[in-house]
């Protein structure tokens, strides 16, 4: 089980040690959550936020980017240029944003590429997609803000998806997203998450390695 931090819930007076902290902790991705307050009723950072944290944790630790953004098409290449790993852009787009050369220009910049569905898109969505994508992000809330409450219906998706990967042989990851801690850990798992995101639950515990560990040994 991968443990991606979010950085939304970090201190941002002290971004790059922030995003130090979490590798030290023992994360295996951080999730940098961009918001470009039309896509969802919030704005955070942008990619030169991202470049940052590049610059702070060093060439080899793995930044996951999550677009909440409304224009993925024409943004993406500043993140690849920020220097992110994987780039993860919204299904909801479809027929405004064309989805698949989007995720073929990432792929082809040579960075990984995910598609997100929110809590009331099903998980259908991503069928075109699927065969690439190298991560599906099943959310567990309505995104724009950190720190809200588990949404357990979803996981008849990441089960749906678990299902559709085997039968297919597929490869890409199941990232869920959104009011994850020690307790819903064992339920994603169990429904056949690969990789939880934790913004709350990570960067505002008393110890946080001790809370990544928990959760990776869900
Ligand atoms: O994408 C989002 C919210 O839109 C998430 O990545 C949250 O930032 C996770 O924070 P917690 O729910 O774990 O506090
Ligand atoms: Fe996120």
């Amino acid at each position: 089980m991968l443990i991606a931090p979010s950085l939304l819930a970090a201190d941002f007076t002290q971004i790059g040690n922030e995003a130090r902290r979490a590798f030290i902790a023992g994360a295996d991705w951080l999730h940098l959550d961009v918001m470009d307050g039309h896509f969802v009723d919030n704005v955070s950072f942008g990619p030169d936020v991202c470049a940052a944290v590049r610059r702070a944790v060093g060439p080899t630790a793995f930044l996951d980017a999550h677009l909440m953004i409304t224009a993925p098409d024409h943004y993406y290449p500043r993140f690849v240029k920020a220097g992110v790993n994987l780039i993860c852009i919204h299904a909801e787009l479809d027929g405004q944003v064309d989805l698949s050369a989007t995720l073929r220009g990432i792929r082809e910049a040579g960075v990984q590429c995910g598609l997100a569905v929110n809590p009331a898109t099903p998980w259908e969505a991503c069928l075109p997609y699927l065969e690439a994508v190298d991560m599906v992000l099943v959310m567990s809330v309505v995104p724009g803000f950190g720190g809200q409450s588990f949404m357990g219906e979803v996981l008849d998706k990441v089960r749906a998806l678990a299902a559709w990967r085997k039968e297919h042989g597929a490869s890409f990851l199941i990232q869920m997203d959104g009011g994850i801690g020690a307790e819903q850990a064992p339920l994603c798992r169990e429904a056949g998450a690969d990789c939880l995101v934790a913004g709350s639950s990570t960067f505002r515990a008393k110890s946080m390695s001790d809370a990544i560990m928990t959760m990776r040994n869900a």
